[in-house]
């Protein structure tokens, strides 16, 4: 069985040499002919895989990506030529939760909010959006929720239409597929006339596709009245609109999903499923892979309050470091090599909260406890 998969997939040896041999490539690189003896192959959300990349192979049989995001996939083409596909849907939901819980108290900081008093409007109600709704519940933070699709599924869902949360929330952020057709595609669902729509100083956090803001636009609106924004993903990367940097309070290079189990737990959903596929049984877990973290164990008091919760999220991650390393290298190293050599960054559950009385409400925010 031969294994491709690109070369920032970690612990990719380690899950699937049971399988087959396993060959790296470079994911922007990558070509036709290189992949033409693969038996599967495993990408990240840089590779587009259809007709192009797939022309010279006969023989796949599976595509996997270790990625949330398959807008980069033709998934309609591998259907016709019978390959299986598969992504790794929420992998790395809880490592974006923690990125824009650091981007808020961020914003909180150097605008000397109280988040308490601000309503977030989150648009794309799903896998990251749904948690993050619960983490923001579990702060006291209110949130308007916006999900055409889920509304039309769930008669209890509590939707807010796009127009009124935009004309109502405090702070927005993305979260939706990147689509660019259909009643509910995304494609510039930000535009001249829907950044005009939000509140003078609303926040714009965007850390689901670059294209779901029109980034020309945005930087225009920027020019003319300068709001709080967050970018993780831009249009064009890794090339991205650099003129935006200056305009932005946290900028990264998509690396909002880029915690040490996000990743890795992408590479192993995909081992799962090709085990399946082939009907091998798994014989590796992730856990006894993932590397220790280096603060274990953290006692809590009976004082521990809301206040507190801040100071222990940014011991884990703190955004602030990702902003440096992009405006600090961008231009010498490229947008690519910042993903590539991104520091381990664990994420709350790697941290084991001890005491007596670890209040229940920091479950919610991805926290494990132990009394
Ligand atoms: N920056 C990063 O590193 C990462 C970015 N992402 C991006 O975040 C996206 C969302 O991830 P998940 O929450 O896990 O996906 P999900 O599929 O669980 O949820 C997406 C939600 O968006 C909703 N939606 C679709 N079109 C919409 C529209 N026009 N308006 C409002 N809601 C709409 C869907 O109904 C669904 O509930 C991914 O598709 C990916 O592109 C994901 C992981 C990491
Ligand atoms: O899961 C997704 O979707 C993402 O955007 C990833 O977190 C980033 O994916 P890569 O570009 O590292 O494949």
């Amino acid at each position: 069985m031969q294994i491709y998969a690109d070369e920032n997939m970690p612990l990719v040896h380690e899950f699937f040499s049971q399988l087959g041999e396993v060959t790296t490539f470079d994911g922007r690189k990558v070509t036709a002919a290189q992949l033409s003896q693969a038996d599967i192959l495993l990408v990240r959300s840089v590779t587009p895989v259809g007709p192009m990349l797939l022309a010279d192979n006969q023989q796949l049989r599976f595509v996997g990506t270790a990625t949330i995001g398959t807008d980069h996939i033709d998934q309609a083409y591998l259907q016709r030529q019978n390959i299986a596909f598969s992504a790794a849907p929420g992998c790395n939901a809880q490592s974006v939760v923690e990125y824009v819980l650091s981007s808020m108290w961020c914003l909180a900081e150097r605008y000397q909010w109280q988040l308490t008093d601000k309503t977030v409007g989150i648009v794309g109600v799903g896998n990251i959006g749904g948690r993050l709704a619960r983490a923001l519940n579990a702060l006291g933070i209110p949130v308007l929720l916006c999900d055409p699709i889920r509304a039309a599924q769930e008669p209890d869902f509590p939707h807010t239409d796009f127009t009124t949360l935009c004309q109502q929330a405090d702070i927005v952020s993305l979260h939706t597929p990147m689509q660019k057709q259909g009643p509910n595609a995304t494609w510039h669902l930000f535009n001249d006339a829907t950044l005009a729509s939000l509140k003078p100083q609303c926040a714009l956090i965007n850390a689901s596709r670059g294209g779901v803001i029109d980034n020309q636009a945005l930087l225009a609106a920027q020019q003319q009245h300068r709001r709080p924004l967050v970018l993780d993903v831009w249009e064009q990367e890794p090339d991205i609109l650099q003129a935006l940097l200056p305009y932005c309070d946290i900028a990264t290079a998509h690396i909002a999903g880029h915690s040490v189990e996000g990743k890795a737990r992408g590479t192993e959903m995909l081992y799962q499923r090709c085990c399946e596929l082939l009907g091998v049984t798994p014989e590796i877990a992730l856990a006894a892979l993932l590397p220790r973290p280096a603060v274990e164990k953290l006692q809590i008091s009976a004082n521990f309050g809301l206040p507190d919760v801040q100071s222990v999220a940014r011991m884990l991650y703190d955004v602030r470091r990702d902003d440096a390393l992009l405006r600090q290298h961008l231009q010498q190293h490229g947008f690519d090599w910042l993903r590539k050599s991104y520091p381990a960054r664990r994420e709350y559950s790697a941290l084991q909260l001890v005491g007596q009385a670890v209040p229940a409400w920091l479950g919610q925010l991805g926290f494990n406890s132990q009394i």
